[in-house]
Formats: C-alpha cells, sequence, structure tokens
C-alpha cells in the first residue's frame, strides 16, 4: 500500500460534484474465489467502456476490496468473452461539458491510481478486445492472461488521431521496453494474444476455454505470497510513477481537457464515434 497521504491525496481530488452521479455497482460485480481472492467483473454492455460512472465506480470497488484486510488478491475479468474492455467511453469526449470531461479525466486517473497502487496481488483474465484504455486496465495488473488467435491488445490512441496520457505512455514502455514501446504506439498497433506474448505485454497466452481456469490458478497462488513484502515491493516498483501522477494531476486534465475540446481533435473523435456505430 502507498503512503497514506498519497492515498489521501487521490481521493480527494476524486470528482466530488453535486452533479456527479454516485458510483453505480450495477455495471461491476464483485465475488469472492476464495476468503483472501476477490473478483471484480466488468459488466457494462456492449462493451465495458469507461464512463465516468464506470470509471467511478471501478475505484471505489477496488479500494472496497482492499479496505477488507482479509483479502489479498484480486482477479479482474470481463463477464463477455468477446471484449474484456473496449476502452474509454468514446462518447464522453464527443461535444463534452467541460466540467464533465475534466472529471471524466480525473475518474480516469482515478483507475490507474486505485489499482497500478494497489497492495493486492493482482490478475487480469484477458479473454476478450481489450484496445487503448482496455489495455490499460490490464497493464495496471501484475500479471495477464489472455486469449490466443483473435481477440486484439494494445494502444491505438495513435491511429485515433489522440496520444496516450504519459502515464499510460510510461506503463507500457515499463512493460514492453523501449523500443516495442516505441514501435507499438507510433503505429497504434493492436496485437494478437501470440503478438502481445511475443514483446511481453501479456505473460501467457491460451485458448478461450483455459483463460479463466489459469486465471484463477494464478491469484490463488499468488494470494500466498507474504502480502507485506509483496506491498512493498510494488511500492519500490511503482511508487515513483503514482506520486508523479500524483503531483501533477491537475497539469494532466488540463491537457487532456484542452486537446479534447479542440475543433480538429472533435471532428476527429465524432467521425470515429459515427463509424463505430455504423460497423
Ligand atoms: C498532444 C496530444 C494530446 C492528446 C490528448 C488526448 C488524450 C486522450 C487520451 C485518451 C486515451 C484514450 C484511450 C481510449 O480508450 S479511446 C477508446 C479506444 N477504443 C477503441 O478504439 C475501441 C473501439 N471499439 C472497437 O474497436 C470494437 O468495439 C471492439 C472492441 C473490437 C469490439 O468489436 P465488436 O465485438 O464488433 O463490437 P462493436 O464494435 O459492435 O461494439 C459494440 C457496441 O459498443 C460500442 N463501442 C465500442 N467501443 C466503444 C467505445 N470505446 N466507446 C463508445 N462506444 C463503443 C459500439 O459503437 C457498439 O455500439 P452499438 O451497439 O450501439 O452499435
Amino acid at each position: 500500500m502507498f503512503s497514506t497521504a498519497a492515498r489521501a491525496l487521490a481521493s480527494r481530488s476524486l470528482p466530488r460534484a453535486p452533479s456527479i452521479l454516485p458510483p453505480s455497482r450495477s455495471m461491476l460485480t464483485v465475488s469472492r474465489l476464495s476468503p483472501s481472492v476477490a473478483e471484480l467483473t466488468l459488466d457494462k454492455a456492449p462493451a465495458n467502456t469507461l464512463s465516468l460512472e464506470m470509471a467511478l465506480a471501478f475505484s471505489a470497488a477496488v479500494s472496497e476490496i482492499e479496505a477488507d484486510p482479509s483479502v489479498t488478491a484480486l482477479l479482474l475479468r470481463s463477464s463477455s468473452t468477446k471484449i474484456f474492455s473496449a476502452g474509454l467511453d468514446i462518447s464522453e469526449m464527443s461535444g463534452p461539458e467541460p466540467a464533465r470531461l475534466a472529471d471524466f479525466w480525473r475518474a480516469i486517473q482515478g483507475t490507474y491510481l486505485s489499482l497500478y497502487s494497489s497492495r493486492l496481488a493482482t490478475v487480469a483474465c484477458i479473454e476478450g478486445h481489450a484496445p487503448a484504455g482496455g489495455c490499460l486496465l490490464s497493464l495496471m495488473a501484475d500479471y495477464r492472461i489472455m486469449t490466443g488467435g483473435g481477440p486484439r491488445i494494445g494502444l491505438n490512441e495513435t491511429a485515433l488521431g489522440i496520444a496516450a496520457p504519459y502515464w499510460l505512455k510510461d506503463m507500457f514502455v515499463e512493460t514492453v521496453g523501449r523500443r516495442n514501446a516505441e514501435l507499438a504506439l507510433l503505429k497504434g498497433t493492436l496485437f494478437t494474444g501470440e503478438e502481445a506474448l511475443a514483446v511481453g505485454l501479456v505473460d501467457e497466452v491460451l485458448p478461450l476455454e483455459e483463460v479463466y481456469p489459469r486465471a484463477k490458478e494464478e491469484v490463488l497462488k499468488l494470494a500466498r505470497i507474504p502480502a507485506k513484502g509483496r506491498a512493498e515491493t510494488k511500492r519500490l516498483l511503482r511508487g515513483a510513477a503514482v506520486d508523479e501522477l500524483l503531483a501533477g494531476r491537475e497539469a494532466d486534465v488540463a491537457w487532456f481537457t484542452e486537446f479534447v475540446l479542440e475543433e480538429g481533435t472533435q471532428k476527429g473523435i465524432k467521425a470515429y464515434l459515427d463509424s463505430l456505430k455504423k460497423k
């Protein structure tokens, strides 16, 4: 677990405006795989996109799971075997109301701060597609297991005419290495499971029917690693990145909102959203 001060700062910066709906749990389910292992299932049809409400619900669920000292590990999965998460809800960025857009980005930052800095051992069970923000969710976990063959994973922001924020880019670079990250980010590459394994973006690739059983096996194994040593090791590995975002959180919100509100970006976002709907 990261410093109390850092956590307090993180939660104080989350949206509190009365216009924001309270986190809805209908988009997520939390269950237990064992007394010490929780399972968090994304359950927002059709594509588990990260809207403002979904992002708030996600962080709240992670915080609630963490607050139970008997829980030492978390499995993250989707209720759909076709889509893990299609990433940010693009409609949040199309013709947005500026205050909501800023709250949306704070909530997206909050998903990162909650899971990447979690004291829990975390495994992502990626049975379906995980583009952009879907890849972000999985990168925040400690271990990733993905289906081979069909589904794609990666950061395709460049192909959409936008850029991944620095904290997401940094997590990607840390995971796949500088050169692999440059090649993938500049092209907006979406990898198959096998390609993702080759660059180190995921840790295992299996046929669909074996992904969830194996993810359960792994998370139950990780849950047995002494919790204190693991939490401190994670803090040593990730603390600087988390602290950097905490210190520059509002500057990052300003960067995001300015870029998204630009006329050219708006045209691109609208065209992309229309193309998704026409598919
Ligand atoms: C100087 C530079 C500054 C830069 C600052 C800008 C910073 C911006 C940073 C942002 C980072 C952004 C990261 C993101 O996450 S952006 C979102 C990227 N996501 C995608 O590109 C994925 C889009 N979706 C798909 O490719 C497919 O849906 C797929 C996941 C492959 C699944 O395909 P399929 O099974 O065929 O399902 P459908 O395409 O039919 O989708 C079902 C319905 O869901 C809607 N949908 C899908 N994805 C999204 C989305 N991301 N947002 C909103 N809605 C989405 C889709 O339209 C379908 O809806 P409907 O049933 O009504 O037709």
